[in-house]
């Protein structure tokens, strides 16, 4: 084969994302191709920094065009990303890409644990990422990033006053923590609580985010109904031990995103406490809680497992501590990466596969 840029596109095309199944060439991923008798470079732009098949789709690209050319020059492959998006367009958030919710049936199975992990292990990446601490009533996103007692400063945009996100460990955080005394927020009614989660979306100074989790209180409430309504959400991701009562509560949390009038793609189910292991011997396992029980509710409603994560003494002091698990490097750092790495895959496959998200009209 002749070396033009032509062919060069030609032997990319053979080239698929496995996730998306479609070529390389025809998904819009190879760019500024520039072909002469010295090199080739061009760049695979992927759909998430969080990409867990960089590697292999970059070796893909070599073998096919080492095998197609016979005199292929120097070759100069540049891995980047742009991540996808499926809003449509709506006033609010106008520079965020992908909103995910982060819920939980029953309380206390480590949602805000997983959420925050989750966002810091996104901007690890390189992911502009935010998160929303929408559990209005026990707000612990100003303990889990050390950041308990700041407030964050205002600032006039367009004649608004807007409020300007506490930035830590690379993500931009906003909670109600940071406005009133946490004590205070208990006492909150609904219609209040509703209302300052709306405040949370629209007078924040967001910016332009790949990604903004919402760590949802547990349950199902009228907060989940404002969040909904209010943004359009591209999914959800629903935590749970591999307990019965917590796998109860989750089935709950999971159809209420499944009801035809609310329709917001569920990207997973992530078992957290999946087994005790001592850090000291992480391959011992203990099955606490059961075995599998996230893992079976997946195949049930038929959606993705994203992963596991074990009850390990760091995690919890981590959070505690403002220092969360992911940031030290070990195994729970690494069931904190991959479950990125999950989320951020389910995310792509939603934005190439589903309809855009809009937000949902709920007629009384
Ligand atoms: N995998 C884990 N290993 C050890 N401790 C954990 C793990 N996941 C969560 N925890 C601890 O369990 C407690 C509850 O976690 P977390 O606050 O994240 O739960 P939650 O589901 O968000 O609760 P709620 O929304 O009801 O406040 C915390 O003390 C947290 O540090």
């Amino acid at each position: 084969m002749v070396l033009t840029e032509e062919n060069i596109l030609q032997v990319l095309s053979t080239v698929q994302d496995p996730d998306l199944k479609k070529d390389l060439v025809s998904l819009g991923m190879i760019q500024d191709l520039k072909v002469d008798p010295a090199r080739v470079s061009f760049k695979v732009v992927l759909t998430t920094p969080a990409c867990p098949l960089k590697e292999m789709i970059r070796s893909e690209c070599v073998q096919a065009l080492e095998k197609a050319f016979d005199d292929l020059p120097e070759l100069d492959i540049f891995m980047t990303s742009n991540v996808t998006t499926s809003r449509s367009n709506t006033p609010l958030l106008p520079g965020v890409k992908n909103i995910v919710a982060i819920a939980s049936g029953k309380g206390g199975v480590g949602k805000s644990t997983c959420a925050a992990n989750l966002a810091v292990a996104l901007a690890q990446t390189g992911a502009k990422v935010g998160l929303i601490d929408a559990d209005i009533f026990g707000p612990s996103v100003p303990t889990m990033f050390n950041v308990e007692g700041e407030q964050p400063a205002v600032k006039n945009e367009d004649g608004k006053n807007i409020i300007v996100p506490i930035e830590q460990y690379g993500v931009k955080l906003m909670s109600i923590g940071f406005l009133t005394p946490a004590e205070s927020a208990v006492v909150w009614r609904g219609p209040m609580a509703s209302s300052a989660l709306k405040q949370f979306i629209g007078d924040v100074a967001w910016g332009e985010l790949d990604y903004l989790l919402l760590d949802l209180p547990p349950g199902t409430s009228d907060i989940h109904l404002t969040m909904v309504q209010t943004v359009p959400v591209t999914g959800a991701v629903i935590v749970t031990t591999p307990q019965k009562v917590a796998l109860a509560d989750a089935t709950k949390g999971l159809t209420m995103f499944q009801q035809p009038q609310i329709n917001v793609p569920v990207l997973g189910v992530i078992e957290n406490m999946a087994y005790f292991t001592p850090e000291e011997l992480p391959d011992n396992k203990y099955y606490l809680f059961g075995k599998d029980g996230g893992k079976r509710l997946a195949q049930r409603f038929d959606v993705p497992f994203l992963g596991e994560v074990p009850i390990v003494q760091g995690i919890r002091e981590s959070g505690d501590s403002g220092f969360p698990a992911v940031l030290k490097e070990g195994v729970t750092s690494d069931a904190f990466q991959s479950l990125a790495e999950s989320v951020a895959r389910q995310i792509a496959i939603r934005n190439a596969e589903k309809n855009k998200t809009e937000v949902v009209q709920i007629k009384n």
